[in-house]
């Protein structure tokens, strides 16, 4: 579609939101679920005192205690991250312009339920999920589906972010709406084509000669041993994405899947990324695409750890490296997202119910009650 005619039809959709709210007929809720970040350097330690709050992400001996003290501690380094990337972390800016470029298209894909209207709930930085559920009352929101945007599934991320609405279900007056769960699209063909396009642009800065010796080091956060080995599905859903991208790019390049970002002295998943570079660098390797998989916008480990620190420690080495960019404002992501969220309307629709197979199971290892209260909840969600 050319530029000229998407903002014809763009105008055009804000238009057919704005006439059909007026005409009292509310919009079908997409709610973007993340973690959010500090849009200020000045939020970093509301974000962080909300995150070591969150037993469902780190669960606390006396948490409510110990949780300022960690977050009051940490703050000042955190900040300087921050600051070193710009003053801030960009999730909202790109969550929301994720959000109005899918339920633009959203209207086109799927009209029964048009119009659709993007909100964003953030689990530690605003907007959290009251100022959002405030924002779908006053839009009259009757329907909404709880969209996570992490495209593989963990209890502490995906989880969390759904225990949270469950548990603010009543207070919010979120419990009168019918909800569906998308909770988990890391295998998603658009969401794959987008990350290996940018995986593409990165190697295309490599001689072509030599281009098919890079070694693809795909990065994502790493998951405390505890919760993997309490039956946590992340580790193998981020496998299955980057198997996913090797096949779309025909097996072009040697990989590796490695870690980064673990906080604390207990015990977490590796390969470390910047150990990994090391390696990379004493095996001889000379060129290296680092690519981010588990996250859909740029935040302190894309921007600082792997920008600022590790690429620096590996070309002191002598390696090369570049980064496939981060999702972002993608045009093919934007529109996978959207494919995401219509094909899910019409399994909904089909009678496959408000979430997915899969959601209904709880870790093995689990004893989190909330879970399993939540995935209740929102399984028998508008029967
Ligand atoms: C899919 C991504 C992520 C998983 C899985 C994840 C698990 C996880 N994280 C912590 C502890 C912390 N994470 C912190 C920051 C942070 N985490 C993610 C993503 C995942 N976390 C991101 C994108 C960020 C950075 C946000 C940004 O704006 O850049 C932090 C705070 C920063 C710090 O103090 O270092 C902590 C703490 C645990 C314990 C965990 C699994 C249980
Ligand atoms: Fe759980
Ligand atoms: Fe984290």
């Amino acid at each position: 579609m050319s530029l000229l005619r998407t903002s014809v039809v763009s105008r055009a959709l804000s238009r057919s939101y704005a006439t059909a709210h007026a005409a009292g007929k509310s919009p079908t809720a997409v709610v973007m679920l993340n973690m959010g970040g500090p849009s200020t350097v000045a939020e970093t330690h509301d974000f962080l005192l909300n995150l070591f709050m969150d037993g469902d992400l780190i669960p606390l001996p006396f948490q409510r205690f110990l949780a300022p003290v960690i977050a009051r501690r940490r703050t000042p380094q955190i900040e300087k991250q921050y600051t070193d990337i710009g003053g801030g972390s960009p999730i909202l800016h790109y969550t929301q312009l994720q959000g109005d470029g899918m339920a633009k298209l959203l209207d086109e894909l799927h009209p029964e339920t048009a119009p659709h209207k993007a909100y964003v709930a953030f689990r530690y930085a605003r907007p959290l999920t009251e100022v959002t559920a405030r924002q779908m009352k006053e839009d009259g929101v009757k329907r909404a589906i709880a969209f996570t945007q992490y495209p593989q599934y963990s209890c502490s991320t995906t989880g969390s972010s759904l225990n949270e609405l469950f548990r603010k279900r009543k207070s919010t007056e979120l419990d009168t709406i019918e909800w569906s769960v998308i909770d988990r699209w890391g295998t998603h063909p658009g969401f794959i084509e987008a990350v290996a396009q940018n995986i593409e642009a990165a190697l295309a800065k490599f001689p072509a000669e030599t281009r098919s010796e890079t070694v693809l080091l795909f990065s994502a956060h790493s998951l405390p041993m505890s919760v993997v080995n309490r039956g946590d599905p992340y580790i193998l859903e981020v496998s299955a994405s980057v198997n996913a991208v090797m096949q779309r790019l025909g097996n072009s390049n040697p990989f590796r899947l490695v870690w980064q970002s673990q906080v604390g002295p207990s015990a977490w998943m590796g390969m470390q990324t910047g150990e990994a570079l090391k390696g990379l660098a004493r095996l001889g390797k000379k060129q290296v695409v680092l690519v981010p998989i588990a996250f859909t916008s740029d935040h302190i480990e894309t921007l600082y750890e792997l920008d600022l620190e590790y690429t620096k420690e590996a070309e002191e080495l002598g390696v090369e490296v570049h980064r496939a960019a981060s999702l972002n404002d993608s045009p093919v992501f934007i529109r996978a997202l959207a494919d995401i969220a219509t094909e899910h309307l019409r399994d909904c629709k089909a009678g496959k119910g408000p979430t997915s197979i899969q959601m209904s199971l709880r870790c093995p290892g689990c004893t989190n009650a909330t879970c399993g209260q939540q995935k209740a909840w929102f399984a028998g969600s508008g029967r």
